[in-house]
């Protein structure tokens, strides 16, 4: 058996504008996912957190068929057609999947996803990838999952592991220092796929304004870098709110975070942001036990957001 660990990830800055070119910054957190990978006679795929909405069955065939199922296989199966396809390799297994949060939180589940599927399933075909090459491959199926849009940021911070300072375009840079977050989630309903579309049609009506509101994004997330290295926690937690402003001006936040958001700046918390695709999901802020209380005054749930170092780790259990 092979077992894969994958932490998933908060986004500090930049989510939506590093889809353009502009930088980001993001972090993996203690939350992990595990991906167990068991040689098995058919291929079959097992999760503990699947909420599957509208089920219909095929009592012909004994298939489940819902809408929900296509989108909730989709990163997997095209894993395995990667290898299938690319590198004409394919063995069946039992492929399990245990997360600790539900899927489509804004906390990289589809990359960890994908990322631990490509960890586990290359070992189980005998491949040997560095966590590099893990990264690209991962990236490379998680954007043609979501029709061609989608960054590097998650796949790579989740393979790789730490802060990760993602500049203009290309690259990588990972940043050496500690931060202290407070994080939660709400459910959302859009993934992170379908809200990534409805941002490309705010581009396509007036690509100028767009244009600016991400390059303000590109700027705060410079300043973010500096901020991280100079350990200038007042400086990050205002471009936390800052950020999270223009992320309203793109329309993926939502008023109950809009509020929470607002409220903690009145009550002095030194940051506040929603994280990742947004739409509901994710919320960030500087480490603050009354960030706590607020998230669960909307009813989110306190996420375990320790900052760590670990990117994918694969063991192979006999
Ligand atoms: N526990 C899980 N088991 C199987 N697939 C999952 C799981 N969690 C997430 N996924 C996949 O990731 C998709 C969600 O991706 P996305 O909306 O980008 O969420 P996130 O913002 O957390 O990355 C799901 O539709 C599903 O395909
Ligand atoms: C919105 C985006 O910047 C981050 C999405 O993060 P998540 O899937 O919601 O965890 C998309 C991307 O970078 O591919
Ligand atoms: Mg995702």
């Amino acid at each position: 058996m092979i077992e894969v660990k994958i932490p998933l990830k908060i986004t500090l800055f930049g989510e939506h504008a590093v889809v353009y070119g502009e930088p980001a910054i993001a972090a993996t957190i203690s939350e992990k996912m595990k991906i167990r990978i068991i040689p098995n006679d058919k291929m079959i795929l097992k999760s503990n957190s699947l909420s599957i909405k509208g089920i219909k069955v095929n009592l012909d065939e004994m298939k489940l068929e819902s809408e929900e199922t296509g989108k909730i296989l989709s990163y997997i199966l095209s894993t395995i057609n990667y290898f299938k396809d690319e590198i004409g390799k394919q063995k069946n297994a039992l492929i399990e999947i245990e997360s600790p949060v539900e899927p489509s939180v804004g906390l990289g589940t589809s990359a960890a996803v994908v990322v631990g599927t490509v960890a586990g399933y290359s070992k189980l075909l005998g491949l040997d990838l560095e966590k590099e090459e893990i990264a690209k491959i991962s990236y490379k199926i998680e954007k043609s999952v979501q029709g061609g849009l989608g960054s590097r940021m998650d796949t790579y911070t989740t393979a790789l592991g730490g802060i990760m300072y993602f500049p203009p375009k290309e690259g990588y840079e990972k940043i050496n220092k500690k931060l202290n977050i407070t994080a939660g989630y709400i459910r959302r309903i859009a993934t992170t796929a379908e809200t990534l579309k409805r941002v490309k049609s705010i581009r396509e009506k007036d690509e100028d304004l767009f244009n600016q509101i991400i390059s303000t994004i590109g700027k705060i997330v410079e300043k973010a870098k500096k901020a991280i290295y100079q350990e200038n926690e007042e400086e990050l937690g205002e471009l936390m709110y800052i950020n999270h402003g223009l992320l309203m001006a793109l329309g993926v936040t939502l008023p109950p975070i809009d509020n929470l958001v607002s409220t903690a700046k009145t009550l002095g918390i030194l940051g506040c942001k929603i994280s990742g695709g947004g739409g509901g999901g994710s919320i960030i802020c500087t480490k603050d036990e009354r960030a706590k209380i607020l998230l669960s005054t909307i009813g989110a749930k306190i996420i375990d957001s320790d900052i760590i170092d670990d990117g994918v780790t694969i063991t192979e259990i006999n």
